[in-house]
């Protein structure tokens, strides 16, 4: 490539006579998350371009032009065959015609825009254009974290802007140095909209000095409680007997959202029909609908429950469960496999892009699982990157070795239509891993967050901005610490348990014991996050 090495973006999966472009994209009027997935289907649409990557979405406060609603942006990698001003034609075409934006004055609120920020010809190289009506990099690319931000995600540290011939990373830290309130941004995970209001996840990280000027990025958003709802007989913690009777399961329902609703401002119930106890019998599919559906569909249209202040998440890794539970009103689909289970898992999470996903980590199924632990670090043929740097050496062997295959599961989730901006990573405790194994990724939950690396087929995967979601809740890993053989004896190591993993970084805590892990959460996030 004509590229120098450091800059050679153009993996070896994208077709050879395509130019690559990367395009920033905002919207700050009506459905925001809507006309950017339209934007995106439409420039999916023609046939001179084809989508690689999209980033996720964030909110940010109106530059230059305040009085205005908060904007909600992002940047899309495009191969294309279109020169750079046919590509302009092509973004404004679908901003006036396709989405009938009407430009009054200059930064007025806007349906779309779709701005040109970066364009790499054919053979690699970085195109520079100085033209009336386009110019190449954007001219004011290096002052909004609002490209910058989602335009790192996609590309990897090292790549240069071409004027400057410094990393964009390094531009963007210079942007969040300057410690502007506006600049700093919610990342967005939009879900089903209800009685048309906007519904979303809102996470928020930021790049700190400590106190001896080490530079590292923290989580400042409150950790979100997700409370267990199991429809399971056999489930091994709490073995709920009424677990067919609906006005039960609602008055249950009815008592974790006061629980947690006392101190937090709102609360996931995560509804399993079938427990991935290591070892456990699976139920049928059939039997898996039958216990699952009815209780999201009575949560959802139950009147004396606070529905703002509720996020329905489906535990399966079964397509069709997925596809059912979203239609009866599902917002999360928490598949404990990665997708392994079911090949039909991606593709249903794809085609609703206002569902979000918990990308989990396990090896093997339900039965072999529990031998699969020995973990190597990945092959030398993957580059890899921890906060921006290369990483060299056999340190965190098994976090990075899960990374990287996590890193396999979004790249396949990713080429499957999956947007970025749906997803949430889970490291999957006790799922092909032993104890020692989770106290280790626990302590490293941060490393998981900032984790970034080159597959050997080319592909960038970065993990920066995507929200983690933990489950420790009374596992065996902490009954062996405590020596507590009933799991439900494990409530208060638990709840220390939790509170670690929200000072190691976690955005989502799993829990059976709602009432007594609200508190610690409040606890946690008041110590550790701006709650
Ligand atoms: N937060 C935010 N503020 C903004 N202010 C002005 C413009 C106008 O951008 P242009 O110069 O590319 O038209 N776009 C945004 C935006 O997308 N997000
Ligand atoms: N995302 C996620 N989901 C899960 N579902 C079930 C279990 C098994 O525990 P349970 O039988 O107590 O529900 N653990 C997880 C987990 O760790 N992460």
């Amino acid at each position: 490539f004509a590229g120098n090495q450091e800059n050679d973006i153009i993996s070896n999966t994208y077709p050879k006579a395509w130019s690559t472009a990367f395009i920033a994209f905002g919207s700050n009027m009506g459905n925001k998350v809507e006309n950017i997935q339209k934007a995106l289907d439409y420039l999916n649409a023609s046939e001179n371009v084809e989508i690689r990557k999209v980033s996720s979405l964030f909110e940010s406060e109106p530059m230059y032009f305040e009085d205005q609603d908060v904007f909600m942006n992002g940047c899309v990698e495009i191969v294309t065959k279109l020169t750079p001003h046919e590509l302009l034609k092509l973004c404004k075409d679908i901003e006036y015609k396709e989405l009938g934006r009407i430009k009054h004055f200059d930064n007025c609120p806007r349906v779309v825009d779709l701005d040109i920020i970066m364009f790499y010809d054919k053979d690699g190289s970085q195109v520079i254009l100085n033209t009336k009506d386009l110019i190449i990099p954007h001219p004011k690319l290096l002052e909004r974290s609002f490209v910058l931000e989602p335009l790192c995600e996609l590309l990897p540290p090292d790549i240069t802007h071409p004027l400057t011939t410094e990393p964009l990373t390094d531009h963007l830290n210079q942007i969040y140095d300057q410690g502007n309130e506006a600049d700093v941004l919610w990342k967005i995970i939009p879900l089903q909209p209800r009685s048309s209001n906007f519904r979303a996840l809102k996470f928020m990280n930021v790049k700190m000095t400590d106190e001896i000027l080490r530079s590292k990025v923290i989580t400042k958003s409150p950790a979100l409680l997700m409370g267990i709802l199991n429809v399971t007989p056999d489930s091994f913690s709490d073995g709920n007997k009424q677990y067919l009777n609906l006005q039960k399961q609602i008055e249950t329902v009815k008592i974790m959202c006061s629980d947690a609703l006392r101190l937090q401002d709102k609360i996931i119930i995560d509804v399993g029909g079938c427990s991935t106890r290591p070892n456990s019998s699976q139920v049928s599919e059939m039997e898996e609908l039958e216990r699952t559906i009815p209780v999201i569909k009575s949560i959802r249209t139950c009147k004396d429950l606070p529905q703002e202040n509720i996020i329905i998440s489906i535990d399966t890794y079964r397509a069709k469960v997925a596809q059912e539970a979203i239609i009866a009103g599902a917002d999360i689909v928490n598949d404990i496999s990665g997708g392994t289970f079911d090949s039909d898992m991606f593709g249903v999470i794809a085609s609703h892009p206002n569902v979000a996903y918990v990308l989990s980590h396990t090896r093997g199924n339900i039965s072999s699982m529990i031998d699969l632990n020995k973990y190597e670090q990945p092959n030398s043929n993957v580059k890899e990157y921890m906060n921006g740097e290369k990483i060299s050496g056999r340190s965190a062997i098994l976090l990075r070795s899960i990374a990287h295959e996590l890193s396999e599961r979004y790249a396949q989730a990713i080429g499957e239509g999956i947007r970025r901006w749906q997803l949430i990573l889970d490291p999957g405790l006790g799922f092909a891993k032993n104890g020692k194994q989770n106290l280790e990724i626990i302590r490293q939950l941060d490393l998981l967050k900032n984790y970034a690396c080159i597959l050997e087929s080319g592909e960038f995967v970065n993990f920066k901005n995507i929200p983690i979601l933990v489950g420790p809740s009374r596992k065996a890993f902490i009954g062996k610490i405590t020596k507590d053989d009933d799991p439900k004896d494990r409530d208060f190591a638990t709840a220390s348990v939790i509170s670690s993993c929200i000072g190691f970084g976690a955005d989502i805590v799993r829990v059976h014991n709602v009432v007594d892990c609200s508190k610690t959460i409040k606890i946690a996030n008041t110590l550790y996050r701006d709650a």
